[in-house]
C-alpha cells in the first residue's frame, strides 16, 4: 500500500481573542492515513470538525499539536510545521483542494479560473484552457458561461467551476469539501465518475459528503471523526 499522507494525534482548539479568549476545542487525537488509489470520507455529525481537518491538511488552519506527514516530491514533509513557502509548493504540486464555495476573482473568466492551477505548474495557456473546457463540457456547464467571470453564476454553476479547477491537475492527494452540495443528480453522477477516475489514476482522496448516495458510491472507508474525541480508533 502506497501511503501518501499520515495524520498523527492532530489537535486544534480555536481561541476567540475577540470574545475574552473563549476556548473552543475542535478536534483531538486525530490519526489516520491516506493511500494511493482510494477515497476516504470524513464522517460524523455537524460541527464535529470535518472541514477543520481538511483545512489543517491543506495548511489553511494551523494545528496545536500533532503531525501531518505528506509525501512531497519523494520527501516526507510535516504540513503542520512546514514554512509557508513550502506549504504553497505542496499545494501547487501535491495536495489539491476543492472547497465548498468558489472564491471568484473579478473580471477573470470561468475558463481561466479553472485553468489557473495548470498555468502555475507551467502548462501552456491554450492547453490548460482546453483541459478546462473539456471538464466544463463534462460537467454540463453551458458554453455561453465559459468566457464570463463566475461571480454572478448560480451556486451549482460556481461549484462546477470549482470542481473543474480542483480536478484539472494530477495532484497525488485531493481534498474535497462537499463538492456535490449544490449539484443536481446528473452532475453528482459526473463528480462520482471524476472521483473514480482519480482513484484509478492512483490519487489518494479525502472528502466530506453529506449526500449518502454519493458517499456510498465513492467511499472506500469512512473515518469517523466523532470516535477520535471518544478516544476510539476511527478508521
Ligand atoms: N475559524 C474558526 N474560528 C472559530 N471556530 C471555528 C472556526 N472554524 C470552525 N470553527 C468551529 O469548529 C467547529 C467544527 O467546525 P467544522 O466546520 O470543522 O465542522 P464540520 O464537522 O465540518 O461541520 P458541518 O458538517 O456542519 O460542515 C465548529 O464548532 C465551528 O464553529
Amino acid at each position: 500500500m502506497n501511503t501518501l499522507l499520515v495524520a498523527s494525534d492532530v489537535q486544534k482548539t480555536f481561541i476567540m481573542h475577540m470574545r475574552g479568549g473563549v476556548e473552543l476545542p475542535v478536534v483531538a487525537n486525530v490519526s489516520f492515513s491516506l493511500t494511493a488509489g482510494s477515497c476516504a470520507v470524513l464522517g460524523g455529525p455537524s460541527g464535529v470538525g470535518k472541514s477543520s481537518i481538511l483545512k489543517m491538511l491543506y495548511g489553511n488552519y494551523g494545528t496545536d499539536s500533532g503531525q501531518i506527514l505528506v509525501s512531497h516530491h519523494g520527501r516526507h514533509i510535516d504540513v503542520a510545521s512546514a514554512d509557508p513557502r513550502l506549504v504553497l509548493e505542496i499545494r501547487r504540486d501535491t495536495i489539491g483542494y476543492v472547497s465548498q464555495f468558489l472564491r471568484a476573482v473579478p473580471r477573470v473568466s470561468a475558463l481561466d479560473v479553472a485553468a489557473e492551477p495548470l498555468l502555475i505548474r507551467g502548462v501552456e495557456r491554450e492547453v490548460a484552457r482546453q483541459r478546462a473546457a473539456d471538464l466544463f463540457a463534462e460537467l454540463n456547464l453551458p458554453e455561453k458561461l465559459w468566457s464570463l467571470p463566475p461571480a454572478t453564476f448560480s451556486g451549482g454553476e460556481q461549484q462546477r467551476v470549482n470542481i473543474a479547477r480542483g480536478f484539472i491537475t494530477d495532484h497525488p492527494i485531493l481534498l474535497l469539501d462537499e463538492p456535490t452540495a449544490s449539484l443536481d443528480a446528473a452532475n453528482r453522477e459526473v463528480v462520482i465518475d471524476l472521483i473514480a477516475r482519480k482513484k484509478a489514476d492512483g490519487a489518494a482522496l479525502l472528502g466530506i459528503f453529506h449526500d449518502q448516495d454519493v458517499r456510498n458510491a465513492v467511499a472506500d472507508h469512512i473515518i469517523d471523526v466523532a470516535a477520535f474525541a471518544a478516544g476510539k480508533s476511527a478508521a
